[in-house]
């Protein structure tokens, strides 16, 4: 659904040599590439922004100058105007005197290199002018404009009558980044109410003014949150999922800020978006385990840079160095069809006539850790986790499945070999490494099922298990009691704990895999 456009945010020069047959977009591609990989390794870009403030943090300056970050360039603001705001709404705006701004922006620009400028609320007609004029002065290289006119509390952020010259303001930007009832105060027409009429107008914008509109479907009903790079002859659309949360305050200023980042990095802006909207979406999916405030909630900005803050574990370093094992799990057929809702029952028969009997032995397996593990803690939880590995999981497979007694396939004895290898000779931290896997990849595989659990789903109940808070914490403490064995084991036993914890991964994945290969015949189940 996307068509890309060759101009960049500033023109790149053309190539000296040209190959024959080149496009002038891919020529302008690779010029854009090669400048966006030189503008990396030379220096960071240092941006500005020029907006109003936001105490709680989620909107306003603070949110662009934590996208700034989040996109790795260096951030600087200028107030416009001190907002008295949380997640719930406004309570007042301090505008400071122009001649206070004017000092703000020149103490910036006669000090600064400046890389490109976002501009979010201006508030009042005076600020819009303050501003064009020091734009008109100082003629940063790019320049992003947010016209924010009113807060996702419904308050509103500008004067009625600065809707004309924030008008005018619009043709010095060289994006523009209104959200659907901007864009139609800026076209003169209704809100759109689908993504077609949206599209229009954003034509119609980027026509007239001269600009680039980055057109968001933030404010559109239904599933999907598009977002497009709109000029006046292309259009590129970037789909997007809906997150389902309330927790969107401050969305548009930290998408218009990444993409005053990245286009200062280089990037064109078809190129930015996609990368600016794949980070927003992954802070909106986090938005809600931050709890801050009552009402519409930030969105996590560090959501991509968190893990600058935990501890290193020995248990995350295996489970990244799996991603390939990882992937062919979760987009193999078994787990794909699972979730489709399309996997024959027979298939899911036999694959839980086998889990089954898997579990039976897992359930073993976690018992001879409980027996030799060095703590009180440890004891009871692996303990625990055998009994409810026997209790809850066999009796919802037992409810989905028929009755019978079915021999191990090679696959489920593999899985059940190894670990019993591990029990026999391997130490209690192989044995944790080796049983880690069976706890981790279900929850994460059962994180994605869950999302598929829609009430007419054949096997709602059990997709529903393995995505719950409970299965969750268990995953957790089994990966930090799994990284207290690493921190007393010596080189060898971890390089032993690795091979473990991978053959594992690896077992697991096959062992998902099994179903669809295997020869059906009706397969009962064991009699308990
Ligand atoms: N619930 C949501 N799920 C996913 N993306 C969203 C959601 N709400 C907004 N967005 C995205 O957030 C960005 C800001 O959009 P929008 O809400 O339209 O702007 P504003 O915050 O200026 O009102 C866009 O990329 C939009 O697609
Ligand atoms: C100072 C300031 N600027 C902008 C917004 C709009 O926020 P949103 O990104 O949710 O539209 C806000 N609430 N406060």
């Amino acid at each position: 659904m996307s068509q890309t456009n060759e101009t960049t945010p500033a023109a790149a020069p053309a190539s000296a040599d040209a190959r024959p047959g080149d496009t002038p977009q891919a020529l302008a591609r690779e010029t854009d590439l090669a400048r966006a990989l030189a503008a990396a390794t030379d220096r960071v870009p240092r941006v500005l922004s020029i907006a109003g403030t936001d105490p709680t943090g989620g909107a306003g300056l603070q949110a662009d100058l934590k996208s700034f970050a989040a996109m790795g360039a260096y951030g600087m603001g200028v107030v416009t105007a001190l907002v008295a705001q949380n997640t719930q709404g406004v309570r007042g705006v301090h505008t400071p005197p122009q001649s206070f701004l004017e000092e703000q922006l020149c103490s910036v620009s006669d000090d600064v290199e400046i890389d490109a400028v976002k501009i979010g609320m201006l508030g009042s007609a005076d600020t819009v002018e303050t501003v064009r004029r020091w734009l008109s002065d100082v003629r940063p290289p790019l320049v992003v404009f947010d016209p924010v006119m009113v807060a996702s509390s419904g308050d509103r952020l500008l004067d009625d009558d600065a809707e004309a010259a924030v008008r005018g303001l619009v043709p010095l930007a060289d994006l523009v980044t209104p959200n659907i009832p901007e864009l139609a105060v800026l076209t003169g027409g209704a809100p759109a109410r689908t993504w077609a009429e949206a599209r229009r107008q954003a034509e119609d914008l980027a026509a007239s003014a001269g600009v680039v509109v980055l057109l968001k479907g933030g404010h559109l009903e239904g599933e999907d949150a598009n977002d497009a790079v709109v000029r006046a002859d292309a259009i590129t659309e970037v789909p997007g999922e809906r997150i389902d949360t309330k927790n969107t305050h401050g969305t548009g200023c930290s998408l218009s800020s990444a993409m005053a980042a990245l286009g200062a990095w280089g990037l064109t802006w078809e190129d930015a978006l996609p990368r600016a909207k794949g980070w927003l979406t992954d802070a909106l999916r986090a938005a809600d385990a931050l709890n801050v405030g009552r009402g519409h909630g930030p969105v996590d900005h560090g959501v991509r840079t968190r893990h600058l803050a935990r501890p290193s574990s020995w248990a995350r370093e295996q489970w990244d160095a799996c991603a390939d094992v990882r992937a062919a799990s979760s987009q193999g057929r078994f787990v794909t069809r699972l979730a489709a809702g399309t996997l024959e029952r027979a298939r899911f028969e036999w694959y839980l006539a086998q889990d089954l009997l898997y579990l039976d032995e897992y359930a073993r397996a976690l018992a001879s850790l409980a027996a030799v593990a060095p703590t009180r803690r440890a004891q009871a939880f692996w303990a625990r986790a055998s009994q409810e590995c026997l209790e809850v999981e066999a009796a919802l497979h037992l409810s989905h499945a028929r009755e019978g007694s079915p021999e191990a396939a090679p696959m489920t004895r593999a899985y059940t070999d190894h670990l019993l290898a591990v029990s026999a000779r391997g130490s209690y931290a192989e044995l944790a490494a080796a049983v880690l896997p069976c706890f981790w990849l279900y929850q994460a595989v059962g994180e994605e099922l869950a999302e598929a659990a829609r009430p007419e789903h054949p096997y709602v109940d059990w997709l529903a298990t393995y995505g719950t808070d409970e299965f969750r914490e268990s995953t957790r403490v089994a990966i930090e009691l799994t990284d207290e064995a690493a921190g007393h084991a010596g080189p060898e036993e971890r390089s032993r704990m690795a091979a473990a914890f991978r053959r594992s991964m690896e077992l697991e994945r096959d062992f998902f895999d099994a179903p669809c290969d295997a020869l059906l015949e009706p397969q009962p189940l064991p009699q308990r």
